[in-house]
């Protein structure tokens, strides 16, 4: 795997007891990119990510994490993975859970457990909400927590499934602004799932398209509008589903 590469999946497929939930998935994500995985409801999404994620263990095919299997690399603490449903514990504060999730990365540093909390303190961006307990945040403030937990650890790769699904308008900037300046400044490589084409094409430097357990594109959302002669991703899939 060449030394641009953070992650490589290479002919995935994924059974669920008779049901092939991935029949062929193919793509590379680079480092430092933020990559999107797209695609409608039960594409493929999620249990993509989980295989990445080390979550998964038993596929078919062959998948890297800067050149480890998902599972050693998880173990290295190169990934930090947000499932689509993550949400905070209700009982703590905002600080209070970024902290134990500091401890669980920073391997008893207390400089490093210091350093993540106050990065996390930094992307969550809550003000004086950070010191009350998360039962009383909205649904995106919950949101920006979690993500903040993701990424304030500076690991290697993030795996973000949906984080801006069921967000309204500015919290979905809110949290998209996050993401990509997390990736420029200090080069973390992100890969996130979506539903929602549009945003994707604005967030992400290359996305793959996925269908029915299949990729159908991959490419850069600029190259992919142009390719198919297209003015948005959303356009592009449609078209590439109507003549698959
Ligand atoms: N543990 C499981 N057991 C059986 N089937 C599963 C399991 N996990 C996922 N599937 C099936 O695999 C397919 C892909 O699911 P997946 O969650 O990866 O899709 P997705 O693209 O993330 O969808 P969504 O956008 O709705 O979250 C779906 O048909 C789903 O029902």
């Amino acid at each position: 795997m060449s030394e641009e590469i953070a992650v490589s999946v290479i002919n995935l497929k994924k059974r669920f007891g008779n049901f092939e939930a991935l029949k062929n998935i193919t793509f590379t994500v680079k480092k430092g990119e933020v990559f999107g995985l797209i695609g409608p409801n039960g594409a493929g999404k999620t249990t993509t990510l989980r295989v990445i994620a080390g979550i998964i263990r038993k596929y078919e095919g062959k998948v890297e994490v800067f050149n480890l299997s998902p599972v050693e690399a998880k173990n290295k603490g190169y990934i930090s993975y947000m499932p689509e449903d993550a949400f905070p514990y209700e009982k703590l504060t905002g600080i209070e859970n970024l902290r134990f999730f500091a401890e669980l990365y920073a391997s008893g540093d207390k400089k490093k457990i210091e350093e993540f909390v106050e990065l996390g303190i930094k992307i969550a961006n809550l003000g004086d909400k950070i010191y009350e307990q998360t039962s009383t945040y909205s649904r995106g403030m919950k949101r920006r927590l979690i993500i903040a937990r993701t990424l304030m650890v500076m690991p290697k790769l993030a795996i973000l499934d949906e984080p801006t699904s069921a967000l309204d308008v500015e919290s979905a900037v809110r949290v998209r602004n996050i993401i990509v300046d997390m990736a420029k400044k200090y080069g973390i490589t992100i890969i996130l799932s979506s539903h929602n084409m549009l945003e994707v094409q604005y967030m992400c430097d290359n996305v793959a398209m996925v269908n029915d357990g299949k990729i159908v594109i991959t490419g850069s959302p600029k190259n992919i509008i142009n390719t198919l002669r297209v003015s948005n991703l959303e356009e592009a899939f449609i078209k590439v589903i109507s003549n698959a």
